[in-house]
């Protein structure tokens, strides 16, 4: 085969993949949410039909704000105040990750969403991790191997990041990677965390940060230059960094030094159309992005809000940019380099699993 043969959306199911940028509470199964919900005693569902409760989820998530996308939340969350709950919730995560060709995972989360029922945000994180372990045994029982890394998010418009901060410190070795701030972007720059990523940095730990989202540079440039992120949730409005002409593109100080530096943009496609940071698919600037060798990478955000996989992303980017399997390798190196775990641990996913896929189709 050559770089030529499209990949079709079965293939790109097959195909080794990488996730960076994904919420647990984004991704619950529709039926999931309406059993959680009888089981827990949680009566605010919009419907309690399974097809009707999937197509209301999208349709409130497409509203074209940040704001409002985030609104769809208040019922996931809402079924998910118990050590139970939450450990389904992220045992389905990984089975339905690994189902769809995903090799190595972080998920995200904010624990502190948690705790209305009277959780402690240690009692939250252990019901999460054992979750995982679970959803990572019945899948590798179905002849699935994945790995999946935690990442941990305090709420911008709440104050308790420093707690969250040290919180994923303190899991640092029962799986979860890194640090993250998520929640509506105008309004609350990345600043007002510092403390939060100063302990994380003098922990020798890592982060990423929500920016350039729904809100523009001024965002990616406190995140990248105040805060230290080390990787861009979105990061797409760094295309305002960029002009294009009939000469070709010239990149801003800022958009070189993101690019220089090799910074991970975790794009997320299908949720930038529904929150309207993007108008459609077709002019998103990962195409743009991907050309200019940015360090791209694809993901979902939110699988039960876009009702997407990782697969239909890259299906929706051989749609509208003609990328071919190279490019799915790329992005998905792109990713694995990008990873918050170890060197050797990356490394050994690359050369061993990644690569000799890839090296049939590219
Ligand atoms: O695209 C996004 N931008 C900012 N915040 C988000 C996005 N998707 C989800 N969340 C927020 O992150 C929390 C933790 O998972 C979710 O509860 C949601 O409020
Ligand atoms: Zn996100």
């Amino acid at each position: 085969m050559s770089t030529r043969t499209v990949p079709t959306p079965q293939d790109l199911r097959e195909a080794p993949k990488v996730l960076l940028h994904d919420h647990l509470d984004g991704g619950l199964r529709p039926s999931t949410v309406i059993d959680l919900a009888d089981e827990t005693g949680y009566g605010g569902l919009p419907t309690t039909d399974v097809g009707e409760l999937s197509r209301w989820f999208v349709a409130a998530a497409d509203s074209g704000s940040l704001e409002t996308y985030l609104e769809t939340f208040a019922h996931t969350c809402g079924v998910m105040q118990t050590e139970e709950a939450l450990a389904r919730v992220a045992a389905e995560c990984v089975e339905d990750l690994a189902d769809d060709g995903v090799v190595y995972a972080e998920v995200r989360y904010a624990p502190e969403l948690f705790v209305e029922r009277g959780l402690s945000l240690d009692a939250v994180v252990e019901a999460v991790q054992d979750g995982f372990e679970r959803g990572r045994k019945n899948a590798a029982e179905r002849g699935k191997q994945i790995r999946v890394g935690t990442l941990l998010c305090a709420m911008r418009q709440h104050a308790r990041a420093l707690e969250i901060a040290e919180l994923t410190v303190r899991y640092r070795d029962q799986g979860v990677v890194g640090f993250d701030i998520a929640g509506p972007e105008a309004g609350y720059p990345p600043t007002r965390n510092l403390d939060a990523f100063e302990y994380i940095r003098t922990s020798n730990a890592h982060f990423t940060i929500h920016a350039g989202e729904a809100f523009g540079l001024a965002s990616i440039w406190e995140a990248i230059q105040h805060c230290g992120a080390e990787r861009l949730g979105h990061g797409v409005r760094i295309v305002d960094d960029i002009t294009t002409g009939t000469d070709g593109a010239e990149l801003g100080r800022l958009a070189a030094y993101v690019r220089d530096r090799r910074i991970p943009l975790e794009l997320c496609p299908s949720s930038n159309v529904q929150t309207g940071a993007v108008g459609s698919i077709g002019e998103h600037p990962v195409g743009m992005l991907a050309k200019l060798r940015f360090r791209v990478t694809v993901n979902t955000d939110n699988r039960l809000m876009s009702d997407c996989t990782v697969s239909s992303e890259f299906a929706a980017l051989v749609d509208a940019f003609g990328f071919d399997w190279a490019d799915v390798r790329w992005c998905t190196i792109n990713a694995m380099k990008s990873a918050f775990i170890g060197f050797d641990e990356r490394l050994d996913i690359i050369d061993n699993v990644i690569k000799p896929w890839y090296a049939a189709r590219v």
